[in-house]
């Protein structure tokens, strides 16, 4: 069954959550369930590269990474938009695990997908209020509990922290799943600027507040504070 993509790239290195750092190459899905107001993917949902999506066989985003990547990966990454609608996805899971790859997965966790639990590093990242979505807790709720039972591979949960609101959120997810490893991220605010430098000093910055609000929590003690890596490196450039 065919898979909408957009983009294919990589090796790159993970810059988010809990596989940080790892050399992996990335395939983006199109569409989205939700419309984020920060999303820094929203051509994935937006209609504005419609002409651009490639509906491909597994086979084919196998034959495509190869040719990026050549033999210089063991890890893929999948995001999005979110790939947790894609029903069949479990076929391009299935062929990558065929050719040995560790698989990574990015979604929101607003819908449940079986092949999930096949996923090596699973990312939930529920939305905070800044994104202007709603989280569906009763559905949240069952799918973790789900990978608490089946996953065979590791997940955890991402939150996106923008204000002293999305920090609330966070503290609410840490006391809702005291379990599951909790990853905060800084937000980045600035999705249109090219000038790096500029960039690399705002997110700093907004990296260290975050930090300090961190710090003071008396109930977020068991969590990671980490950069959107690639965003530091390379700003807001696409396919990295
Ligand atoms: C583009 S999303 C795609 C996967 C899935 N839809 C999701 O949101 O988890 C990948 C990750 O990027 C994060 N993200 C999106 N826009 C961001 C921004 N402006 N600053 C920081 N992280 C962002 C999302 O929260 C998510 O964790
Ligand atoms: N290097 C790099 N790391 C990432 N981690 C999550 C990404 C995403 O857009 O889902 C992403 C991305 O686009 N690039
Ligand atoms: S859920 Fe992910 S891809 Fe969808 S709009 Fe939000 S950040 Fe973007
Ligand atoms: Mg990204």
């Amino acid at each position: 069954m065919k898979i909408p993509v957009l983009e294919i790239f990589g090796p790159t290195i993970q810059g988010e959550g809990m596989v940080i750092g790892r050399k992996t190459m990335f395939i983006r899905t199109a569409g989205c369930d939700y419309s984020c107001s920060w999303c820094d993917s929203k051509f994935t949902w937006d209609g504005s590269e419609k002409s651009n999506i490639q509906l491909l066989e597994p086979e084919e985003i196998w034959e495509a990474l190869t040719e990026e990547g050549g033999d210089r990966f063991g890890h893929v990454t999948i995001s999005g938009g979110n790939p947790g609608l894609l029903a069949h996805l479990n076929e391009l899971v299935k062929l990558l695990h065929e050719k040995n790859m560790n698989i990574a997965l990015e979604t929101q966790g607003s819908k449940w997908q079986p092949w999930f639990i096949d996923i090596d590093d699973l990312t939930l990242s529920p939305k905070p209020p800044s994104s202007g979505m709603q989280t569906n807790f009763e559905k949240l709720d069952q799918i973790i509990d789900r990978l608490r039972q089946d996953q065979n591979g590791t997940f955890s949960l991402k939150v996106v922290i923008f204000n002293e609101d999305d920090l609330t959120y966070a503290v609410n997810m840490h006391q809702r799943y005291p379990d599951v490893e909790l990853f905060l991220q800084v937000g980045n605010d600035d999705l249109e600027t090219m000038n790096n430098e500029k960039l690399l000093g705002h997110m700093l910055r907004n990296y260290e507040q975050l930090i300090d609000l961190v710090m003071e929590s008396h109930v977020l003690k068991d969590v990671r504070v980490l950069p959107q890596l690639h965003t530091y490196l390379w700003g807001n450039k696409r396919g990295v």
